[in-house]
């Protein structure tokens, strides 16, 4: 749906290159919601132009729906632009007009009849959750309910594509949560692809099917959510999961199992759902003569799925470990952390 070509942006800053955006090369699938995280001055604001066509790429190509936007011709350009809706952290909404207006607005200016453009808003109001604000101003509203007001303006000409500029970064946590509901709704029930750009991973962890961490304009790590969390590879992605999840063994643990010394098997279970954590090593209790010993554990949720880590420690003889370690690795992933400490 979008895909970047060896994208690279450059601007010039004292009469030097700037990289903004550095070789990149992204395909965002036609449904999915696809997260660029990255530190602030990575890139990502930059990225999100080059698709509403504010920039153009330096080098490469970006292309929408499958056509090479560079290329269109301004009609042509226009017509992409109709099917791309933008909300921003700030709300960018007019206060002089009531939320009908702000909503009505871009439909007006695309020549939509008026009696459409009212039967249009009061259902993308009412799809928001908002119809009863239709004729305040929005100084009169939450910051939540600016963001369905952008939102709710964003959909309004019915676009393919959603791109969220750190949409939540000014919302408090239950009130990005429920923005994040809503996101997820506009792509459930609309199919709309949404991108969105943020220096949070809990609102990554929260709705995104993948995502691509950013770093000095170029792309440094990307996967699913599962895959970045479970195995982050770049010291950024591991700094980034450990914001919501604590990742490593705490040293006062690892104090711990250096001071009993001696030949020590400790693994790190990760797993999907709660109920494949526990359950397996109570069955690895039960069939081998193998004493499981948790020293640490970590859970977290994505898109509302419990997922985790649990740092064991497993006693016994070495034959009954091997054989207890491949009956859970059939079940969950197993990884040794610490094979000699001590
Ligand atoms: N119009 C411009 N002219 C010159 N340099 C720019 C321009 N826009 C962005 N930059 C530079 O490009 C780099 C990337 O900026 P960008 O805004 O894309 O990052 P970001 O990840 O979105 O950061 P933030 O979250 O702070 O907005 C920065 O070093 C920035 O100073």
């Amino acid at each position: 749906m979008i895909e970047f070509e060896g994208v690279s942006k450059v601007y010039q800053h004292n009469g030097e290159d700037l990289r903004a955006v550095d070789r990149v090369d992204l395909n965002i699938e036609k449904g999915e919601i696809f997260g660029v995280i990255g530190f602030s001055g990575a890139g990502k604001s930059t990225l999100v132009r080059l698709v509403n066509l504010l920039e153009k790429p330096t080098q490469g190509r970006v292309l929408v729906g499958g056509e090479d936007l560079s290329q269109l011709t301004n009609p042509d350009l226009r017509k992409v632009r109709k099917r791309i809706g933008m909300i921003f952290q700030h709300f960018n909404l007019l206060d002089s007009k009531t939320v009908l207006h702000n909503v009505a607005f871009p439909l007006s200016i695309s020549g939509v009849p008026k009696s459409e453009i009212n039967k249009r808003v009061e259902e993308i109001l009412e799809f928001v959750g908002i119809a009863e604000k239709a004729n305040q101003y929005p100084d009169e509203l939450s910051g939540g309910q600016k963001q369905r007001v952008g939102i709710a303006r964003a959909l309004a000409t019915s676009p393919d594509i959603l791109l969220c500029d750190e949409a939540t970064s000014a919302l408090d946590p239950e009130t990005t949560k429920s923005i994040l509901n809503l996101l997820k709704k506009v792509r459930d029930e609309y199919k709309i692809t949404i991108l969105m750009i943020t220096h949070e991973m809990n609102v990554v962890r929260e709705i995104c099917d993948r995502i691509a961490v950013m770093e000095n304009g170029r792309v440094i790590e990307k996967g699913s959510i599962f895959e970045l969390f479970s195995n982050p590879q770049h010291v950024t992605t591991q700094n980034f999961v450990r914001t919501v999840m604590e990742n490593e063994i705490p040293p006062s643990i690892l104090e711990g199992i250096s001071k009993r010394g001696g030949n020590r098997h400790i693994y790190r279970i990760t797993f999907i759902e709660e109920s494949a954590g526990q359950p397996v090593l109570s069955q690895v209790s039960k069939n081998y003569e193998v004493e499981v010993n948790v020293l640490f554990g970590q859970i977290t949720e994505l898109q509302g799925i419990p997922f985790g880590h649990l740092v064991v420690e497993l006693q016994g003889d070495d034959k009954e470990i091997i054989k207890a370690i491949d009956y859970i690795q059939h079940i969950v992933a197993i990884q040794e952390v610490v094979a000699h400490a001590g």
